[in-house]
C-alpha cells in the first residue's frame, strides 16, 4: 500500500501561447523521472477538455518520512481567452496556488493581466513563471531575464502578490520544431520552488458533499466515472449524490483515487466516483452534491466589487456575462447600495439582510475613471477609492436569462466575454459573492417586493396662489395625467419656511390644494397676496379661467414647493412613501 498522499492543485494561466500546456507537460515529465519512479500520470480518456489536468506527486515537504508521504501536485492547464475565465472560476475554489506564465519576450500580454486579475479573486498565492527564455539572445539571456523580473515586480507591487517569487523557464526549448530530447530548463528550480510555496491548505470533512466534476465517462459494465475534486464535505461508498443538472440521484458503486479504490473522500481530493449508468455525455461538466444540497437560482442578491481595471461604467440594466461554479450565463444587473449615512459600514459578505433599505443606483458607485488595463511600462493602478464618498459596500440584483445551480456563497464573476480580445482591455468587469438566491421562477412578484430598494424622488412646483391662511394652491409639481390621489397626505415644503401637506387635487391641471397645519406666516401672505392682485388684473373677470388659467402672467416672487419620497423599485403598487 502506498503512503498517504496529499493533493494540491496549481493553476496554469496565462496568455494565448505563453507556454502553459509546455509548462504542465515539462512539469510532470520531470517531476515523474527525477522524484517519482512510479507512473504518476493519469492520461485522461478520451474527452474534449478546455481543462487540461495533469498530475505529479513529490516526496511531501516536511513530512516525518517523506517517501512514504507524497504531495499530489495536479496541475489545472488553463486555456488562454476567452473561454479561461469561466473555466478558471470553476476551478478557482480548488486552486491553492497560481502560476502565471508570462512570454519573456513579450512580457505582460492583455490575458496575464486577466489571468493576474482572476488569481487576486480566487487565489492566495503565486509564482510567476517567464518562460521561452532559450529564445533570449545567450549572450544577453541574463539582462533581458533580470529586466523582465523587475518589470514583473513592478506589476505585482499594486497587487495582494506584491513580492511573488519569480523564476525562470524553458518549458520547451526550441519551440515546436525541436526533438523532443531537448530538455526543459530550469524545471527542478520550479519543482523546488513549487515545494517551498504549497502550504496543504487544511481541509474540513463537514458541510454538504459537493464536488466539481472535470470528466464524465462511462465504463462498461461497471457503471459512469466522473472525476474531480471535492470543494466541500466528505463521502463514503453506498451514499447517494445528486446531478442537479440531470436531476437526477445515483449511488456510488466505487471511488478511486490516483488509481488506488478508497471507501471514502473528502475537500480536497481528486476523486473519481463510478455510480450506476448515465449517459456520460450529459455531464460533461458540473457539479455533483448531496441530494438537496444545492439550489437552481433565476435571480440572485450579489455582493459586488467592481474590478479597477475594467474600463466604462458599470450600468443597471446592463447585461454581463456571470460566470458562477461552472457555468456562464447572460445576466442583466440592478445596482444598489446603502443610504449615504451608511456608506462607511462593514462590508457582510455571508448574508444579505432584507430588513434594511437600499437606495436603487445607475450604476455601480466608484470614484476612477477606469484605468487601462495592466501595462507591462506603465503600471499604472488607480481606482484608489478615497474612502469618503463610496459606499464600503454595493449590491446588485442579477437575473439570469437562464436558472443556475450552485451552493451559496458562490464567487460571482461577471464580464463582457464578447468584447474584442484585441482590444487590449480586460473584459472582467466584477466580481462577488452570491448571498441570496431567489429560487421562485415568480420571484418578481413573490420575493422582490420584500427588497427594499428605493429610489429619491424630488419634485419642485410652485404656489399659485393661498386661498387662506392654511392652504395653498401649488401647481407644476404633477403632470396633468398624474394621478394625485397618490401623493395625497406627503409633505411638501415651502420655500418661505412653511410646512404643508397635499390634500387633494385641484381641477384637472395637474394643480392641487395645500393644507398648512401652522398657518401662513405674514411675510408668505404678503407675496402671495401681491401675486393674486396681479393676476387679479390681467385675469380680470374670468373667474373660471382663473382656477385652471396655466398661461398667466408670473408672480413678482415665487413661492417654490418641494415634495421629496421614496419610490420603492420592486414595489407592484408603485407606492409613493415619504422621505425624510
Ligand atoms: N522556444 C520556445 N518555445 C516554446 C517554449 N514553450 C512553449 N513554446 C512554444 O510556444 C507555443 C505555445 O505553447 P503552448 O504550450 O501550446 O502554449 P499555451 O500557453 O498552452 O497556449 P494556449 O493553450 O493556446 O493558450 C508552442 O509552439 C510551443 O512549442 C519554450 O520554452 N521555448
Ligand atoms: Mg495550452
Amino acid at each position: 500500500m502506498a503512503g498517504r498522499r496529499v493533493n494540491v492543485n496549481v493553476g496554469v494561466l496565462g496568455h494565448i501561447d505563453s507556454g502553459k500546456t509546455a509548462l504542465a507537460r515539462a512539469l510532470s515529465t520531470t517531476a515523474s523521472t527525477a522524484a517519482f519512479d512510479k507512473q504518476p500520470q493519469s492520461r485522461e480518456r478520451g474527452i474534449t477538455l478546455d481543462l487540461g489536468f495533469s498530475c505529479f506527486a513529490v516526496p511531501l515537504p516536511g513530512a516525518a518520512e517523506p517517501e512514504e508521504t507524497l504531495l499530489q501536485v495536479t496541475l489545472v492547464d488553463c486555456p488562454g481567452h476567452a473561454s479561461l475565465i469561466r473555466t478558471i472560476i470553476g476551478g478557482a475554489q480548488i486552486i491553492d496556488l497560481m502560476m502565471l506564465v508570462i512570454d519573456v519576450t513579450k512580457g505582460m500580454q492583455t490575458q496575464s493581466a486577466e489571468c493576474l486579475v482572476i488569481g487576486q479573486i480566487a487565489c492566495q498565492k503565486l509564482i510567476v513563471v517567464l518562460n521561452k527564455i532559450d529564445l533570449l539572445a545567450e549572450g544577453k539571456r541574463q539582462t533581458a531575464i533580470d529586466k523582465m523580473t523587475r518589470k514583473m515586480q513592478k506589476t505585482l507591487e499594486n497587487t495582494k502578490f506584491r513580492g511573488a517569487p519569480i523564476i525562470p523557464v524553458a518549458a520547451k526549448p526550441g519551440g515546436p520544431e525541436a526533438p523532443e530530447t531537448e530538455a526543459p530548463q530550469g524545471i527542478s528550480e520550479l519543482i523546488e520552488l513549487l515545494k517551498s510555496q504549497i502550504s496543504i491548505p487544511t481541509r474540513d470533512p463537514s458541510g454538504p458533499f459537493l464536488m466539481s466534476v472535470d470528466h464524465c465517462f462511462s465504463i462498461k459494465g461497471q457503471g459512469t466515472v466522473m472525476t474531480g475534486t471535492i470543494l466541500s464535505g466528505s463521502i463514503s461508498l453506498g451514499d447517494s449524490v445528486e446531478i442537479p443538472a440531470l436531476k437526477v440521484v445515483k449511488k456510488v458503486k466505487s471511488m478511486q483515487m490516483f488509481h488506488t479504490p478508497v471507501t471514502s473522500a473528502m475537500q480536497g481530493d481528486r476523486l473519481g466516483i463510478c455510480v450506476t449508468q448515465f449517459d456520460p455525455k450529459l455531464l460533461e461538466r458540473g457539479l455533483v452534491c448531496a441530494p438537496e444540497s444545492l439550489h437552481t437560482v433565476h435571480a440572485a442578491i450579489i455582493s459586488v466589487e467592481k474590478i479597477s481595471y475594467f474600463r466604462g461604467p458599470l450600468q443597471t440594466k446592463a447585461k454581463f456575462h456571470i460566470t458562477v461554479g461552472h457555468e456562464t450565463v447572460m445576466g442583466r444587473l440592478l445596482f444598489f447600495g446603502p443610504a449615504p449615512s451608511s456608506f462607511d459600514r462593514e462590508p457582510v459578505l455571508d448574508s444579505f439582510d432584507f430588513s434594511r433599505e437600499y437606495v436603487f443606483q445607475e450604476q455601480y458607485l466608484c470614484k476612477d475613471a477606469a484605468p487601462a488595463v495592466v501595462d507591462s511600462d506603465e503600471n499604472k493602478q488607480t481606482g484608489q477609492a478615497t474612502e469618503d464618498c463610496c459606499p464600503q459596500q454595493q449590491w446588485a440584483l442579477v437575473e439570469f436569462e437562464k436558472p443556475i445551480t450552485c451552493p451559496r456563497l458562490s464567487l460571482v464573476i461577471g464580464s463582457r466575454l464578447d468584447a474584442d480580445i484585441h482590444a487590449n482591455a480586460c473584459r472582467l468587469a466584477f466580481h462577488g459573492l452570491l448571498l441570496h438566491g431567489l429560487e421562485d421562477r415568480g420571484y418578481a412578484e413573490s420575493i422582490l417586493p420584500t427588497l427594499k430598494v428605493y429610489k429619491l424622488k424630488h419634485k419642485h412646483g410652485l404656489v399659485e396662489r393661498a386661498m387662506d391662511d392654511y392652504s395653498v394652491i401649488g401647481r407644476s409639481l404633477f403632470k396633468k395625467e398624474t394621478n394625485i390621489q397618490l401623493f395625497v397626505g406627503l409633505k411638501v415644503h415651502l420655500s418661505t419656511g412653511e410646512q404643508g401637506v397635499i390634500d387633494s387635487a385641484f381641477g384637472q391641471s395637474g394643480k392641487f390644494k395645500v393644507h398648512i397645519p401652522g398657518g401662513l406666516s405674514p411675510e408668505s401672505k404678503k407675496i402671495l397676496m401681491t401675486a393674486v392682485k396681479k393676476r387679479g388684473r390681467a385675469g380680470h373677470g374670468e373667474a373660471a379661467k382663473q382656477e385652471e388659467g396655466a398661461e398667466r402672467p408670473e408672480p413678482a416672487q415665487h413661492v417654490e414647493l418641494s415634495l421629496s419620497f421614496k419610490r420603492y423599485v420592486f414595489d407592484t403598487h408603485k407606492r409613493m412613501v415619504q422621505s425624510p
